[in-house]
């Protein structure tokens, strides 16, 4: 198991952003968090990532506690967060050498990891490109191989696609689907043809709180709908 979750739950003052949320996702399981705006996705991760202190319950990262052993559990994990991580002012290249650096590899190493990064990204020909100057897609590849270049066994992408035209896009698809299977993955994002191209499982959350969880067929069985628009739409109904 990559990821349990207990009870997890944050509290902002008087609102609850994440209720007792309780969840088990598979090592290597490609696991997609969908949720109307405010549902709670991004507190979640953050929690999940050690970047907020949940206000109870708990999560295990690989075996160790986010609440009791968050040193342990960034070792294993990385993000790629809503709002960019680039350094606008770095090139393509220095970017990913810093984080690698950071990750503890000598300069040898992060060059080494630099380029097969690079490589594996298509981003070689912008080595030395200013990050700010790529375009929107190019720059969420940079931050998803700025992510995984501590080699992490699982990573969020917190709405990945945000904002992409449909060719960058779709390219981030054949990216994410290379990484299929090799790592845990828990994806956030509001495009549902996305979901149906990536995820195995989908958990649905709203108000803080997880409403459905399975894969697409069986969401699509137990709610009678056949379309993923449909069953989100059911599932997140005001009651
Ligand atoms: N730092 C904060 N202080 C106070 N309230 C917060 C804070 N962060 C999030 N919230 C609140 O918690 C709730 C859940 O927010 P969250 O960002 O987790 O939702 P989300 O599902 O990721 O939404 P979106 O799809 O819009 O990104 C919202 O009502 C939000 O206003």
């Amino acid at each position: 198991m990559a990821i349990a979750i207990t009870n997890l739950t944050k509290q902002f003052n008087e609102r609850i952003a994440v209720d007792h949320l309780t969840l088990t996702i598979d090592q290597g399981e490609f696991f997609a968090l969908l949720g109307q705006n405010a549902a709670g996705k991004t507190t979640t991760i953050k929690m999940l990532s050690c970047l907020l202190t949940p206000s109870s319950g708990d999560a295990l990262m690989s075996g160790d506690s986010i609440v009791a052993n968050p040193t342990a559990v960034k070792q294993k994990i990385n993000i790629s967060p809503q709002e960019t991580a680039v350094a606008p002012n770095l090139s393509v290249k220095e970017n990913l050498e810093f984080i690698a650096r950071i990750y503890g590899g000598n300069k040898l190493e992060a060059k080494h990891k630099a380029v097969d990064m690079m490589t594996k990204f298509g981003l070689a020909e912008r080595a030395q490109s200013k990050a700010k100057t790529l375009s929107g897609g190019l720059q969420r590849r940079l931050s998803i191989a700025m992510a995984l270049i501590s080699d992490p066994q699982i990573i969020f992408l917190d709405e990945p696609t945000l904002g992409l035209d449909i060719r960058a896009r779709r390219d981030l698809w054949k990216i994410l689907l290379e990484l299929k299977g090799k790592i845990t993955i828990v994806l956030t994002t509001h495009y549902l043809e996305e979901v149906e191209a990536l995820a195995d499982r989908v958990g649905i959350m709203h108000s803080g709180k997880l409403h459905a969880l399975g894969t697409i067929d069986e969401l699509k069985e137990n709610t009678g709908q056949s379309s993923l628009e449909d069953i989100f739409l059911t599932l997140t109904e005001e009651v």
